[in-house]
Formats: structure tokens, sequence, C-alpha cells
């Protein structure tokens, strides 16, 4: 098992910046996941770890040593990517075996090897196949027994189940990383998609512009977000975010949202600390919420209701003024496919548009709750994230 580490890397091309200042340490068997929105360097830092980029500045650690100093073939790194690229005329069992040609493996051995990783990645019954005869699921599955057949001791995947069908997808995910644990592989894993990152990861990384925003667990990450985009990012359902100004006076504090305010609870330590920021303008940062008394209200009227099933979410209208992080891009006419200035796409784009001036509330079933009804929401001190001007958090702890 191999720690990885990145000190200060950074990579440019021409004036974009790719890779900014990343330092990041990688434990041995660990699954750290790489995630953020399209553009936002994860490919560009997965291939800065694998060696085969080489970084502007800052460097790379295996174990200590400098990767670019380590023999490609001896850094024992395997890498899968989106498009599996199997050879279409080489059968699994071929495709699988290929990597072994250039290594000293006696031919029985080989053998051996394909059969255990098929076995591994649940293909060994489809060996005489042709790539052509494989689902997308099943060849993303000889992809990865072809990157394991040479026994890594680091496993480094770039979206390897975006091809996937959201079926074979979900199943796949749970069997990655259960055969990264078998097998003790530290390993790398790049997705755009939160919901995939915090499934599978022991941590999570954020990226933003090349930035990394916080590593950390994915709860911890989640529930404790350092920047306005690592809490914008994370969220199903999405993250509202509105505007509000502080107001502070005596002992008492009010978050001002324009139509409405919240006033925080008087005496208690926590709203001490907030009352520094009188008069700032602050984002609002509210999760899904759900109905019942919880210390302070919002009122609002119900504007849409999505049946999810197991419950119900009313997107309700509080008159708020939303976060300009969160203009989409129809209001500065971007060209479909590119990003906001703040990196939001693809999470908030044109066709879906994210929620402007309202909170979700989550509607237990059996709920009943109609469009144009009037809602008065419960909100708790610790539903709410803070941020200033500059997206970074502000913490109601002191210190
Ligand atoms: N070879 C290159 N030459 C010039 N610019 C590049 C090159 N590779 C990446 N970039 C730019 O660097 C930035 C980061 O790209 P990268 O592919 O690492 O992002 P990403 O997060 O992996 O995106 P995606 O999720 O869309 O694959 C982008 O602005 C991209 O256009």
């Amino acid at each position: 098992m191999v720690a990885i580490a990145a000190r200060g890397l950074t990579k440019n091309f021409d004036d974009v910046v790719a890779v900014d200042h990343v330092d990041l340490d990688v434990s041995p068997g660990e699954f750290l996941v790489l995630l953020g929105p399209t553009g936002c360097g994860k490919s560009t830092l997965l291939r800065l770890l694998a060696g085969i980029e080489e970084p502007t500045s800052g460097v790379v650690l295996f174990d200590g040593v400098p990767v670019r100093d380590i023999d490609p073939r001896a850094r024992g790194i395997a890498m899968v990517f989106q498009d599996h690229a199997l050879y279409p005329h080489l059968t699994v069992a071929q495709n699988i075996g290929f990597p072994l040609r250039t290594v000293p493996v006696p031919a029985t051995d080989i053998g051996v090897r394909v059969a255990e990783a098929a076995r591994n990645v649940g293909v060994a019954d489809l060996l005489s196949r042709y790539p052509e005869h494989l689902s997308g699921g099943q060849r993303q599955r000889v992809a990865m027994a072809r990157a394991l057949v040479r026994n890594p001791s680091v496993f480094l995947l770039d979206e390897p189940l975006s091809n996937v069908d959201a079926g074979a997808r979900s199943a796949l995910r749970g069997e990655i990383v259960a055969l990264a644990r078998r097998l003790g592989v530290t390993t790398v894993y790049v997705t755009h998609d939160q919901i995939e990152a915090i499934s599978m990861a022991d941590r999570v990384a954020v990226l933003r512009y090349g930035v990394l925003q916080q590593a950390g667990p994915p709860a911890e990450v989640y529930a404790d977000p350092d920047t306005l985009f690592v809490a914008a990012f994370l969220g199903t359902p999405r993250t509202s975010l509105l505007e509000a100004a502080v107001y502070a006076e005596d002992c008492r504090v009010v978050l001002d949202l324009g139509s409405q305010v919240l006033e925080l609870p008087a005496g208690d330590p926590r709203t001490a600390v907030l009352a520094r920021h009188h008069t700032e303008r602050v984002t609002v940062a509210l999760r899904a919420l759900s109905i019942g008394a919880r210390g302070m209200t919002l009122r609002g009227t119900v504007c849409a209701v999505e049946n999810l099933g197991h419950e119900l979410l009313a997107h309700v209208d509080v008159g708020g003024v939303p976060s300009p992080w969160m203009q989409p891009p129809s209001a500065r006419a971007a060209a479909p496919g590119e990003s906001t200035p703040y990196g939001f796409y693809p999470a908030y784009d044109v066709v879906d548009p994210p929620p402007m001036g309202e909170v979700m509330v989550r509607v237990p079933m059996p709920g009943r709750v109609v469009r144009g009804e009037e809602l008065a929401v419960g909100v708790g001190l610790d539903d709410l994230l803070l941020f200033d001007r500059g997206g970074r958090r502000i913490r109601f702890a002191a210190g």
C-alpha cells in the first residue's frame, strides 16, 4: 500500500490554472474521491498524481519519493478512464491479459491471473466474448480487470461510471469500493456526481477552479462545509442560498432576508458570535427543512410540490433574495454547456434552474401539502449555514 502526497501542486495550461497549489494526502489503502464540476481540474490532478502530467510547480510523492523519479513501470499504478477503450478484436480474456505481455510472467500464470482478475470484477463467465457483445457496465468491469491484472498498489479512476447506465452504476459503485478494500490498493476516484462521491469515499476532496476547497469524510464535509461552494455543491435536494443582512442590537440578532427576518435565539452563545457581523451582507445556505417548530420560523407559500414516493418535497417561496452566487447560466445568456463564473454547471443549468428565493421542505408520508398553501417552517440555529461575501463560512462557535 502506498501513501500519496501532493505538495503545492500547480498546473497551468497557458493562462488556465487547472490545478492551483493543491496540498493533499491519501493514506495507504484509502479510497479518496475527487469531486467538483466540469473543468475544475479533477482529471488534471489525477494525471499529476499518476506522474503522467508534469506539474508547473509542486511535487507528488509516493511513500515520500517524487513520483517523477520512479520508473513508470515501478509505480504500480492502474488507471481506468470513462471510455474503457477495450481492443475490439481481442476477447475479454485477451483484453484482460494484455498488460501482462510486457512483464515477465510465465504463460501458465497469465491464465491464472486473468481468471482471478475476471473473478474479482464479476466477468469470469464472459472471458471468450468480444467487447461488442458486452453491455457498458460489463465493458467497464473488463477495463477494471485489465487495470488490476498487474496487481497495482495505486488505483486511479477517472469518471469510470459516466458511460454506464443508471441501474448498473449503483451496483458497480459498491463493487468498486469493495474491490479496492479487498485488494488493499490506495484509490483516487474522480467524479462530478456528489451522490457517487458521498456513497463511495472514505474521504472526499472538493475542487473548484483547481483550488482544493475542503477534504474530509463525506458526512463531515456535507454537514460542516468550509465554503459556500461546498455547501451549494453537496446537497440533495439542492441547497437553497438566500441573501441576508445581519442586524445586531443589544443581545438581539436578526438575519434580514428582505421580506421577513429570522430572529436568532437571544442568550444563545452562538448568536453572540454573529453579532460581530452587524450590518454585513451574508449568504444563508439552507438544506431541506422539515415541518415542525425549531425555534425560528420562516413563512412562505408553497409554489411547487414534488412527490418522491417516500415523502413530498415542497418548494416554499419565502420571498427571499436569491444569492448572486446562484445566478443560472441563463441569467448571463451563457452558451449551452458553458460553466458559470462560479463553476456551478452542470449542477445548475438552464434546463433545470436552481430554486430561487425558495426553501425546500420535506413532508413525510402520508402527508398533504398543496400549491398555494401558506406554510410556517421551523428553522433551528443548527440549520443555518452562513457565509461571508468571499464565500467563507461564518461559524457560530467562537474560533
Ligand atoms: N491539455 C490541455 N491544454 C489546455 N487546457 C487544458 C488541458 N487539459 C485541461 N485543460 C483545462 O484545464 C481545466 C481543467 O480541466 P480538467 O479536464 O482537469 O477538468 P475536469 O474537472 O476533469 O473536467 P471534466 O469533469 O469535464 O472532465 C479546464 O479549464 C480545461 O479546459
